[in-house]
């Protein structure tokens, strides 16, 4: 018998950073977990611990590098983390930390931002996975659970139709997802996270200005565009349910069949899932 691989360290190590050295404070909530490998096969095979580092202090450098490192964006926060773990301990070969945010924006009251008033963002958890050697990082960022929808300027037909095809064709339906993407980048952006708030923004201009002819069709093309804004992207992958809402038949009572009222379904839903990278 042998011990094929094997990885541990600490899980939903929730951490609130507040920037507070000027009045306008910067909040950013993350939970951490980070997994470590190297000389510890022993631990698994020997009862040995003499090498392990405790989970538990591995919960505790999560919150030192935390307090090093307030107003890092969670992409470098994460490669510091990293860092101090190939820094302080020999025995560890490598790293991984993944992060998931807790978004908070600014609260605006009589149209002012306030300095330390914000409100939850519940839509979508932005992502960051670090991979760390002493030979280099790897960084990818994403975001879990983006929902988003149009009314219309959306379609599927011209499709593949045998005898166990029974949908009708339409060129006007409502297109909504909850998304799940993470990018690849090649290098450090001059600002993570207004790299990742122009990635957003393309995708969702294409998705919503163009007519999608399918969900293949929007995510290849709102891929493409991310490439083309932010040069450090390597490839992007989405995986994206495509929530179906379903026009409900009212001609029984005399009404139109006009795709004004419609029945919202989670399930079972179509998937759709690509990765778009250069050529
Ligand atoms: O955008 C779509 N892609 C499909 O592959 C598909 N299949 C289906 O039934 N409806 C849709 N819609």
């Amino acid at each position: 018998m042998a011990l094929i691989n094997s990885t541990y360290g600490k899980g939903r190590v929730r951490i609130m950073r507040v920037k507070r050295d000027t009045a306008r404070h910067e909040v950013r909530e993350l939970s951490v977990k980070t997994l470590l490998t190297g000389g510890f096969d022993r631990v698994f095979t020997d009862a040995d611990n003499s090498a392990a580092l405790c989970t538990d202090t591995v919960k505790n450098i999560t919150w030192i590098v935390a307090r090093e490192n307030v107003g890092l964006d969670s992409e470098l926060y994460g490669k510091a983390l990293a860092q101090k773990f190939l820094d302080a301990y020999p025995q560890v070969e490598t790293v991984t930390v993944i992060s998931e945010e807790t978004k908070w924006t600014r609260m605006v009251v009589d149209g002012e931002e306030q300095d330390h008033g914000f409100i939850l963002d519940a839509n979508g958890k932005p992502t960051v996975t670090v991979e760390a050697t002493r030979a280099g990082m790897a960084v990818t960022s994403g975001l879990s659970g983006f929902t988003f929808m149009k009314s219309t300027e959306s379609g599927w037909d011209k499709f593949f139709k045998d005898e166990y095809t029974t949908l009708a064709e339409t060129r006007d339906r409502i297109a909504a997802t909850a998304m799940e993407a993470r990018w690849r980048w090649s290098r450090d952006p001059a600002d993570y996270a207004a790299a990742n708030a122009l990635i957003l923004k393309t995708m969702l201009k294409v998705f919503v200005s163009t007519y999608s002819e399918s969900v293949q069709d929007s995510l290849y093309r709102m891929g493409m565009a991310a490439l083309d804004a932010v040069p450090e992207l390597i490839d992007i992958h989405m995986a994206c349910p495509n929530k179906h809402y379903v026009p409900i038949n009212l001609k029984p009572f005399g009404m139109d069949y006009d795709n004004m009222v419609l029945l919202p379904t989670d399930e079972p839903h179509g998937q759709i899932e690509c990765t778009v990278g250069r050529d």
